[in-house]
């Protein structure tokens, strides 16, 4: 196989590392990372996290570890990460694969025509102004109800915005941890990670992915069929080869392998 050419031998790799995580060439792979509930405990609101102080140094080390081949993958707006990357002037995907800035320039993709994200954003913040403990997150590409507040809320949020995915073609529904989101049909993290992984500087290369949701697993799943390194943070159930507890645990990891 490719990447045992290149020096990577899969998970018999990770027999002898005690978090059971193989330690990856790092000059020789690409490392996608998604954010909330991988490098980041999950909090209450979306604004209400709370990032490591260390984030951005371990970001630095690994970016030139792997020749600037770390790539953030989040399910965030570009637009509002950033603020929580400060310092990461690296690759990130965000919108769960409906933007990505590659050369510093952020691109929308093509599905999300503004009108159409603007009027759904503006029915979910009526919606959620009606129902308090939603809260309403609107992004350049689509919008998000969270119901982490108030879990009886699951069901109407879920309600209203199938009624509106089915009256504005082109947009899905999709349940992430407790929150329902619409998006651009088509787009996905595997989606985006399989474009990029063919460009240059990442083909090639071992791609490498931690993540933790359930939005996360056909790109934890591509990346093991790749013969690559999946690795899901937290519980559930996971196409990834390798688990690490929580984000501690995966920031640890990370700094294992710097340290090496
Ligand atoms: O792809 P990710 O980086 O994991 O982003 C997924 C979503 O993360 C955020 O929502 C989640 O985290 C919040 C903060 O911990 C939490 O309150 C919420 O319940 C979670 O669903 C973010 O707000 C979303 O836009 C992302 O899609």
């Amino acid at each position: 196989m490719y990447y045992e050419m290149i020096g990577f031998h899969g998970e018999h790799q990770g027999e002898h590392t005690a978090d059971g995580v193989p330690e990856p060439q790092l000059d020789r792979s690409t490392l996608f990372l998604d954010f909330d509930g991988t490098l980041v405990d999950l909090a209450e609101r979306p604004d209400a996290i709370e990032v490591a102080p260390d984030l951005g140094d371990l970001l630095a080390a690994l970016s030139e570890r792997t020749g600037g081949r770390v790539v953030i993958i989040t399910g965030r707006a570009i637009e509002d990460i950033t603020n929580y990357l400060q310092g990461f002037d690296g690759p990130i995907i965000g919108g769960h694969g409906a933007q990505e800035r590659i050369s510093g320039e952020i691109r929308n993709h093509e599905f999300a025509d503004p009108e159409t994200v603007r009027h759904l954003g503006e029915m979910a913040t009526a919606f959620a102004a009606t129902h308090p403990g939603l809260i309403c997150e609107r992004k350049p590409t689509g919008v998000v109800l969270h119901f982490r507040q108030d879990e009886d809320l699951a069901a109407p949020a879920y309600a209203f915005l199938r009624a509106l995915s089915e009256t504005h073609e082109g947009f899905d529904l999709h349940h992430s941890k407790m929150a329902y989101e619409l998006r651009p049909a088509g787009i996905g993290k595997d989606v985006s990670m399989r474009r990029l992984m063919e460009q240059e500087p990442f083909a090639g290369t071992m791609p490498i992915f931690f993540g933790d949701d359930v939005t996360d697993e056909p790109a934890l799943h591509w990346v093991s069929e790749q013969g690559g390194l999946a690795v899901k943070v937290g519980e559930g159930e996971t196409a990834a080869g390798c688990r690490l507890g929580n984000p501690q645990a995966a920031r640890r990891t990370l700094r294992r392998w710097i340290e090496a």
